[in-house]
């Protein structure tokens, strides 16, 4: 997967009306004039990529920024019951955060860019419930990867966790690509058979969770290891409880989200 051939071999692979559901479309925003190029990754579940949502000074300031507070990534997971806890096993990479209110404009503007496409609560807040949490951001060397797993946190933080018990869990993941990486480090989804190789200043996203409020275990995922250059990427994840309105149950456990994107 990480080599993306199986990916493209699958891809060539699945029927006619599978591949015709793999859409390029401008994607309407709350903003009426505003539309984002929008090219579907995966039908159902959704996996989609927006083309240039990002400008290049937006995400250099990001990849600047970082590097003055990177710390090493501490990411434990549970995956399918199983544990991954230790430094460096689970994700060789550097993290730093980025509140809304930066003294750098990007930061802020970047989550509002989100909320128009998406129409889900971006916004971390010190009390009550957050839409979203602050901007994290990844730097990945050589070698820099993270196993499958997903996003969303297991029970026992709830009971650590005032953002889990005020704001809910990790139900959308959108990830940003802050370069082009010369070499490796894909995106990839090994139940989806979707690999996405970084492109600076793309986005992609996807639901951790179906509207009946129930993990969508289709949805693991994993960076496969930069081979040669650097990745960065910086990931807003949009929080469960107060999207209720934007993102109602459906009719069905496994309704799917196609109504937002039409
Ligand atoms: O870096 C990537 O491609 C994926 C990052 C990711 O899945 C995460 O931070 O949870
Ligand atoms: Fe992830």
């Amino acid at each position: 997967m990480c080599s993306g051939l199986s990916a493209n071999l699958i891809k060539c692979n699945k029927s006619t009306s599978v591949r015709s559901k793999l859409t390029c479309h401008y994607r309407r925003t709350l903003i009426p004039y505003k539309r984002w190029k929008e090219e579907v990754l995966n039908f159902d579940p959704w996996v989609a990529q927006l083309h240039d949502f990002m400008r290049d000074e937006e995400s250099d300031f990001f990849m600047q920024e970082s590097k003055k507070t990177l710390v090493p990534s501490v990411a434990g997971r549970v995956v399918d019951g199983v544990k991954y806890g230790t430094t460096g096993y689970v994700r060789v990479g550097k993290v730093a955060w980025f509140l809304d209110n930066h003294t750098d404009p990007t930061v802020g503007l970047i989550s509002r860019r989100i909320e128009e496409l998406t129409t889900f609560d971006t916004k971390w807040r010190e009390t009550g419930p957050s839409g979203a949490e602050p901007f994290q951001t990844v730097g990945y060397g050589i070698g820099g990867n993270l196993m499958p797993h997903m996003d969303h946190h297991n029970a026992s933080k709830f009971e650590r966790d005032g953002m889990m018990k005020n704001s809910g869990n990790r139900m959308v993941t959108m990830l940003l690509y802050l370069n082009d990486v010369e070499k490796g480090g894909a995106t990839v989804w090994p139940k989806l058979n979707v690999s996405f190789f970084p492109v600076k200043n793309a986005a992609v996203y996807w639901f951790n969770y179906k509207r009946s409020g129930e993990v969508d275990r289709r949805l693991v995922h994993a960076a496969c290891p930069v081979i040669l250059g650097h990745k960065w990427v910086a990931t807003k994840w949009i929080r469960e409880k107060n999207q209720f309105k934007s993102r109602p149950c459906g009719l069905h456990p496994n309704s799917t989200d196609t109504y937002l994107y039409i």
